[in-house]
């Protein structure tokens, strides 16, 4: 059986499984909250990119957005399914290191790149720097001429294409943090500046226009923006780019409103586009490159908390308090996110009311979900949240001094963990004590 849409199944006992796997033992054995991703789905979406690539002929690199979910493991099944990677710090560089993920096969993105990140980056030698900057040119251009190293780059541009998301994760738009703007000429600036950094290899442009898109026009768009730079710089110096990269941002569905286009869809228009330009321009096609993120791990995810404590006001609403909140997931309460769930242990009753998931940190705002259809609810109750697998744990924080949940990956009938629970000792592993007039107690 299939859940309204969420690709998960129900057991003959009532329970809701993922992978093959009773969610309820899950969240019996590792306890809640809880992260759980259906390894296969993920597979699934990562060929999904890739197999529409091949399919057309076309050289392409599909590049993880490790910033989604980074773990030592998921970077190792992403490495499996032969994608590329792209970090954003030294933490994530450091991840990908450890999984043993190729590192010609590493991209390094990031609007203030350190000197230490640039540093981690030149001497593991990884495949690609996404400049963002003119401060970065110039701290890139030192460093490498230091250590007597090359390094292929990407000018990050900012077409000025306001994508149909919020606004917090729109990022193309000329009033941006990001990138090279295309509008004002920054980027014709950044191309002419690099000319003169020998060591510094411009392969070809990126843009990244947002997150969580569901039309192909944005994208088209963008893409039709970079290629007047490419237009013009081919016409006065013969500029072929190498590679053209254009970001991740690729929808995925959290509730029955969202309608997102099957990845396929995105990489055929994508394509599609860049050969409408490479042909008026008569130069060859360059390497695409696409960095999708959530698309990747976003509904392969779901998050399983235990029902708590229930407050009930007469004629408003019915509070439902679960064991995590904002602290394992703080999308709802950072950008009104949206999402569904079922209680898991009574996935074969059909709803019966209406009520509101709360967190348990010390916030009115930390609000899971408004408004959810379930069965009966008592307390001990399973909750799963689905598709909380992109930028959930990910952006779990401390907060409250809540231990970051556990992640369990299931495969072929079979659960494993990969990242332990936090204790209570890892929440204080840090913290030491002040000494100065320790001889004052107690006053
Ligand atoms: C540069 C860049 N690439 C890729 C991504 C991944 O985006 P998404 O997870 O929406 O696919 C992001 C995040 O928005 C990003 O900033
Ligand atoms: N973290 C955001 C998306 C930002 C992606 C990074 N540029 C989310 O949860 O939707």
């Amino acid at each position: 059986m299939i859940i309204d849409n969420h690709p998960f199944s129900v057991n003959e006992k009532g329970h809701l499984e993922i992978g093959n796997v009773d969610t309820v033992e899950l969240a019996n054995e590792y306890g809640t909250p809880l992260y759980v991703y259906d390894v296969a789905k993920v597979r699934k979406n990562c060929r999904a990119f890739i197999n529409t690539f091949t399919k057309l002929g076309v050289k392409a690199q599909v590049t993880y957005a490790s910033k989604a979910f980074s773990t030592i493991a998921i970077l190792e099944v992403i490495n499996q399914e032969g994608l590329s990677l792209d970090v954003v710090s030294e933490g994530e560089l450091y991840t990908a290191l450890k999984a043993d993920f190729p590192t010609e096969k590493i991209h390094l993105h990031g609007n203030n790149k350190s000197e230490a990140e640039l540093i981690m980056a030149i001497d593991n030698n990884i495949g690609c720097i996404i400049i963002d900057n003119f401060y970065e040119i110039e701290l890139l251009d030192r460093l490498l001429k230091e250590k007597n190293k090359q390094m292929d780059v990407l000018f990050r541009v900012t077409p000025g294409v306001e994508s149909e998301t919020h606004q917090y994760i729109m990022t193309g738009n000329e009033d941006s943090k990001f990138g090279f703007n295309l509008q004002n000429g920054q980027i014709e600036h950044a191309y002419h500046m690099v000319q003169g950094h020998p060591n510094i290899k411009l392969k070809g442009l990126h843009c990244h226009i947002g997150s969580q898109i569901f039309t192909t026009k944005s994208f088209t768009l963008a893409i039709e923006m970079l290629f007047t730079l490419i237009a013009k710089w081919n016409q006065t110096d013969n500029f072929i780019p190498e590679v053209m990269n254009f970001g991740g941002g690729f929808g995925i569905r959290y509730t029955k409103d969202d309608r997102p286009l099957p990845q396929a869809e995105h990489v055929e228009k994508i394509v599609e586009t860049v050969e409408s330009e490479i042909t008026k321009l008569s130069i060859p096609m360059p390497e695409i490159w696409i960095e999708p993120g959530r698309s990747i791990v976003g509904d392969a995810g779901i998050t399983l908390y235990t029902v708590g404590s229930m407050k009930s006001i007469p004629n408003v609403r019915e509070y439902v308090a679960i064991d995590g909140g904002m602290a394992d997931n703080i999308r709802p309460a950072l950008y009104q996110a949206k999402y569904e769930g079922i209680i898991a242990n009574k996935a074969d009753k059909a709803p019966t009311k209406t009520v509101s998931i709360a967190g348990k940190c010390c916030e009115s705002g930390d609000m899971l979900i408004w408004d959810l259809p379930v069965a009966s609810i008592e307390h001990n109750d399973i909750l799963a949240v689905f598709s909380t697998g992109a930028y959930g744990y990910a952006m779990a924080s401390n907060y409250n001094r809540f231990q970051k949940p556990a992640v369990v990956f299931v495969e072929d009938g079979t659960a494993q963990l990969v990242v332990k629970r936090e204790t209570l000792d890892d929440i204080i592993k840090n913290d030491l004590s002040y000494t100065k007039n320790s001889n004052l107690t107690g006053r």
